[in-house]
């Protein structure tokens, strides 16, 4: 027999562990879920009107079901006591300091809410690895939550990676390819396996929901996550060929893509990629492929974040040459500064890494995105450690209330964001506002360089050559 699931706790209220849960409530009505965090500021957020985060679709999840079975609330211990499943979706971010700095996975906030739920637990429950983690995380966890709790009561692990992409999170959890759930290969393992496929399969397709042993799950998030920036590396690597030889990249793209056996999605050459996710994981994977003695296999992953900040320098070099070899005091727009478009995060977004470039070379930044707050864009621009450091970045960088706005007597725009808005744009006005000669300078290939050249633009495209 199954154990039925009545009462969810979700430990960590972020980009996954909100959406994610929030739909699990929508779609289970018969399911108490309450998400947890320790930040009394996002969870008040997630209260109110004006959630934390934006994601197209999420307020109407939430807002259908908040107060009924879904509840926000810092109580963490209440909500593991009464809880029969028990996500662990909190931040696995890259280690700082100590061993495997700057490559592993800092396991910190999951191993301390790992011990918050063996201290408190009364009862059974079933813990659901839900942040991406590292091989053999599941294992830890199972000792310090059997070291650590009352002997009467066991928990079964599992692993539930989450596949969703920001900015189409809510489609992404309505309509998954595929739902993974890893579990020990023990008749107690399959059980709690079959507890969680349960709730899935209220809207999931049951050949959609995929059960795995443990490892083969942890190890899949780590390599399908390495699989999709690999592809937009390899474009991107392609890209500069294009920009030396006068091929096109989205030609190139589209004719590859359209080989069933390559596919046409996550083909698009960009700027590079950004998100919380693909450096941090590939570079875990990196880790802990040296940490099993593989250093070839360790250089090829490592490869595709290489490829990665080539992309960015090449493009900031492709701008200050176009720029007669100096942005020194010139204006540069820089449009977008989320790390892709219908979102507001701006964790690893390469907008970040141009601007601090352009910042660098002493040119008057101003930047305009339609969803990334003024002081999350200053934070991140902002030199940790250095006293006075927003005084002297608010010398070199403004915020505009909009792309025209920006574009004001700018001498050249950057695209470092594809949000639709700014294919819409009326470019005959901005032009006239501009300095000349008007540069353009698309990082995402988004525009149409020949109008923008009959209007008058100098338009610079990733991976097309100036001839
Ligand atoms: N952001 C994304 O699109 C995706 C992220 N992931 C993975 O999901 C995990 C979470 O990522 P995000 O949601 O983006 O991170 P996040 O940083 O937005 O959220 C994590 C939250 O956990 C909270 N937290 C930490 N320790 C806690 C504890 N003991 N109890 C309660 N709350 C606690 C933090 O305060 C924070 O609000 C990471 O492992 C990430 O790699 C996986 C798929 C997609
Ligand atoms: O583990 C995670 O965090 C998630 O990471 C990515 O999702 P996300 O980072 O939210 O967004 P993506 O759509 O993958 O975009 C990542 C970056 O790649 C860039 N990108 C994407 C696709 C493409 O063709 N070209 C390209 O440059 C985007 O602009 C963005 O900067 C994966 O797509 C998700 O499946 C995964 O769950």
């Amino acid at each position: 027999m199954t154990t039925r699931v009545k009462k969810i706790c979700c430990l960590g209220a972020g980009y996954v562990g909100g959406p994610t849960c929030a739909v699990i409530a929508y779609k289970c009505p018969h399911i108490q879920v309450t998400i947890v965090d320790l930040s009394e500021t996002r969870i008040a957020a997630w209260n109110s009107d004006k959630l934390p985060i934006y994601e197209p679709g999420l307020d109407e999840v939430v807002f259908a079901c908040r107060g009924k079975n879904l509840f926000f609330s810092t109580e963490a211990e209440r909500a593991v006591i009464e809880a029969d499943l028990i996500f662990v979706s909190v931040n696995t971010p890259t280690k700082k300091a100590g061993m495997g700095a700057g490559y592993a996975a800092d396991l910190a906030y999951v191993e301390s809410a790992t011990r918050q739920i063996a201290e408190v637990a009364k009862s059974s429950k079933i813990v659901v690895e839900k942040s991406t983690v590292p091989c053999r995380t599941a294992e830890s966890m199972r000792t310090i939550l059997e070291a650590n709790s009352r002997d009467d009561i066991r928990f079964d692990i599992l692993s539930n990676p989450e596949f969703l992409a920001e900015g189409t999170a809510i489609n992404d959890l309505l309509h998954p390819d595929r739902v993974l759930i890893g579990g020990l290969q023990t008749p107690e393992g399959q059980r709690a396996q079959q507890a969680l496929a349960e709730i899935y399969a209220q809207w999931v397709p049951t050949d959609r929901i995929i059960t795995t042993n443990l490892w083969s799950s942890e190890l899949s998030k780590l390599a399908a996550n390495a699989l999709l920036a690999q592809r937009i590396s390899s474009i991107n690597a392609l890209s500069a060929i294009c920009e030396a030889t006068g091929a096109d990249i989205d030609e190139v793209a589209y004719a590859c893509g359209r080989d069933s056996r390559i596919g046409p999605k996550f083909l698009k050459a960009s700027v590079g990629f950004g998100g919380s996710c693909f450096q941090k994981d590939i570079l875990n994977l990196v880790y802990l492929s040296e940490q099993l003695n593989l250093p070839e296999v360790a250089a090829y992953w490592k490869q595709v974040v290489d490829l990665n900040e080539y992309q960015k320098k090449r493009f900031v070099s492709r701008i200050i040459k176009t720029l007669f070899n100096t942005i020194t005091n010139k204006r540069i727009a820089v449009l977008g500064f989320a790390f892709k478009k219908d979102t507001g995060d701006t964790r690893e977004s390469a907008a970040i890494t141009l601007c601090k470039d352009f910042i660098q070379e002493n040119a008057q930044v101003r930047i305009y995105d339609p969803k990334v707050s003024d002081e999350q864009i200053f934070f991140d621009l902002s030199e940790p450690g250095v006293v006075n450091s927003t005084i002297a970045l608010k010398k070199r960088v403004t915020i505009a209330g909009s792309a025209y706005e920006a574009s004001d007597k700018a001498d050249a725009i950057v695209i470092a964001t594809e949000w639709d808005e700014f294919k819409e744009l009326n470019f005959e006005k901005i032009y006239e506002k501009m300095n000349k000669p008007a540069f353009i300078f698309d990082g995402r290939l988004i525009l149409d360089a020949e109008r923008l050249e009959s209007i008058g633009f100098r338009v610079h495209t990733i991976g097309r050559a100036n001839v």
